[in-house]
């Protein structure tokens, strides 16, 4: 069997008492792209988190890479993008991408060309000099998924990666993700884009804290007799409010 890169079982979180994911379990292989989808306080970022090992969970494991999170060591092989940028607003966007390369491990002439590699992925190969106080938002959600990238990890977290960053770029760094797919690399990855959605692998739909369906896109749209995702997303909804 492929390896496995996360395993998440039966997780349960809750926040006072907001109860934010209920049971959620799920399997990411290597060379798979899966993708996160759910409503606007659905457990997305929660349950992304929890992952990484950043958000203790009240029941249920989960596990990356064959460790049981928390883990500090494991965590730093994950290449995570997280929903708000963490980055050096004073140092250039190449300082910082030499900086979180080296806490990565990466050096010296190996670090130089993944910096060019990485910031022609998300086209700041013209910005790399700027300091990052002048960048505008779109500008530092590319300059946080190029260090998500940096290290070239084997797993790959990314929540919401693609806000405010325009189609034709937006293409371009699917087509990335997709290249890094098919060298056997994992990406878990949250969106709002349905079209996103549509290019993943295995689809896990979160509503409420609850995993409502998972499944391949085209799975998931013969389960609800429809043709998009987008409409996936909207009947699943109605019919858990039936329910
Ligand atoms: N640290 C926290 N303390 C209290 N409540 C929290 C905390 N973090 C998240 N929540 C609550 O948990 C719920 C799920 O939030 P989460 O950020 O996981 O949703 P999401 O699906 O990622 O949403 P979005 O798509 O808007 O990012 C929300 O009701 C949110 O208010």
């Amino acid at each position: 069997m492929t390896q496995t890169m996360i395993e998440v079982h039966k997780v349960a979180k809750r926040f006072g008492n907001n109860v934010v994911l209920k049971q959620v379990s799920l399997r990411l292989p290597a060379g798979q792209i899966m993708g996160l989808i759910g409503p606007s306080g659905a457990g997305k970022t929660t349950l992304v988190k929890a992952i990484m090992g950043m958000e203790r969970v009240d029941a249920g494991e989960t596990t990356v890479l064959n460790t049981a999170m928390p883990n500090r060591q494991i965590m730093q092989k994950i290449g995570y993008m997280a929903q708000s940028d963490a980055l050096y607003e004073t140092l250039t966007a190449r300082e910082n991408l030499h900086f979180f390369g080296e806490l990565m491990g990466v050096h010296g002439a190996q670090l130089t060309a993944a910096i060019t590699h990485v910031a022609a992925v998300v086209n700041l190969t013209d910005e790399l000099s700027r300091r990052v106080r002048a960048y505008s938002g779109g500008m530092k959600r590319r300059l946080s998924l190029a260090i998500a990238l940096i290290a070239d990890p084997a797993l790959l977290i990314l929540d919401e990666p693609t806000v405010g960053i325009d189609p034709e770029l937006r293409q371009q760094i699917w087509a990335e993700l997709r290249r890094l797919k098919q060298q056997g690399k994992a990406i878990l990855v949250t969106t709002h884009v349905m079209d996103e959605a549509e290019r993943c692998d295995e689809l896990m739909l979160i509503r409420e804290g609850i995993a409502l369906a998972q499944g391949t896109p085209a799975e998931l749209k013969r389960a609800y007799a429809v043709d998009t995702i987008e409409q996936v997303f909207l009947k699943a909804g109605r019919l858990q409010d039936e329910n």
